[in-house]
């Protein structure tokens, strides 16, 4: 993707960066939310299944637009006995990706559940993400096209993707960061980076820095 470029996979110190993009990746168990995660930063997949436990996270350092953009992922557990543990870290992500599995019409059917728990614990102004996992698969049960017409219906943009043989993952997550950034440099969104690295989101509106009447 034009414009982005990727600058480190390992953690970077604290002078290394621009900025900070808190992104969480939420969905079904199963879906292949670690898997995209590994292959975005350490280019590698597993077929094996190891359920996330509660939560966990990963570092990558990308360019955007000139700018060092330290992401901070955080991999939400897709079981539902995680569900308060995880939708304490929904608040201040600044993208979150919803994943389904192509090969799966339950989890795809359930991406509204995920829409609308997302929209009640996240940031308004959180930037939101569909993609359709797995579409390496012959055995796919839902095309393109739902895809496609849920996220209009939802209002977000549409990725396929396979955590397997590579295909699409970078985009997925340098357009959740060019969006991010657009929406920062628009002021729609502010970013405040705490001593500890945390990240603090809110509505610019919200934010001393904004110019509100
Ligand atoms: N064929 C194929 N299999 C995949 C793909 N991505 C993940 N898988 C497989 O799907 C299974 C689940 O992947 P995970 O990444 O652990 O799923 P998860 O969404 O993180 O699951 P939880 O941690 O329980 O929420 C594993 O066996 C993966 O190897 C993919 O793109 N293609």
């Amino acid at each position: 993707m034009s414009g982005v470029r990727t600058v480190s996979s390992s953690s970077a110190n604290a002078k290394s960066y621009d900025s900070i993009m808190k992104i969480l990746l939420v969905g079904d168990s199963g879906v292949g939310k670690s898997c995209l995660l590994v292959r975005f930063v350490e280019d590698k997949f597993s077929p094996s299944f190891i359920t996330t436990i509660g939560i966990d996270f990963k570092i990558k350092t990308v360019d955007i637009n000139g700018k060092k953009v330290k992401l901070q992922l955080w991999d939400t557990a897709g079981q539902e006995r995680f569900r308060t543990i995880t939708t304490a870290y929904y608040r201040g992500a600044m993208g979150i990706i919803l994943v389904y599995d192509v090969t799966d019409e339950r989890t795809f059917s359930n991406i509204k559940q995920w829409f609308s728990t997302v929209n009640q614990h996240a940031n308004d102004e959180a930037q939101l993400l569909l993609v359709g996992n797995k579409s390496d698969m012959d055995t796919r049960a839902v095309s393109t096209d739902q895809g496609e017409a849920l996220a209009k219906e939802l209002g977000i943009p549409f990725v396929e993707a396979s955590a397997k043989d590579d295909t699409n993952v970078n985009d997925i997550f340098f357009l959740l960061a060019k969006l991010i950034q657009e929406k920062i440099d628009s002021e729609k969104l502010v970013g405040n980076t705490g001593r500890d690295g945390s990240v603090n989101v809110g509505a610019a509106g919200n934010n001393s820095k904004s110019n509100c009447c």
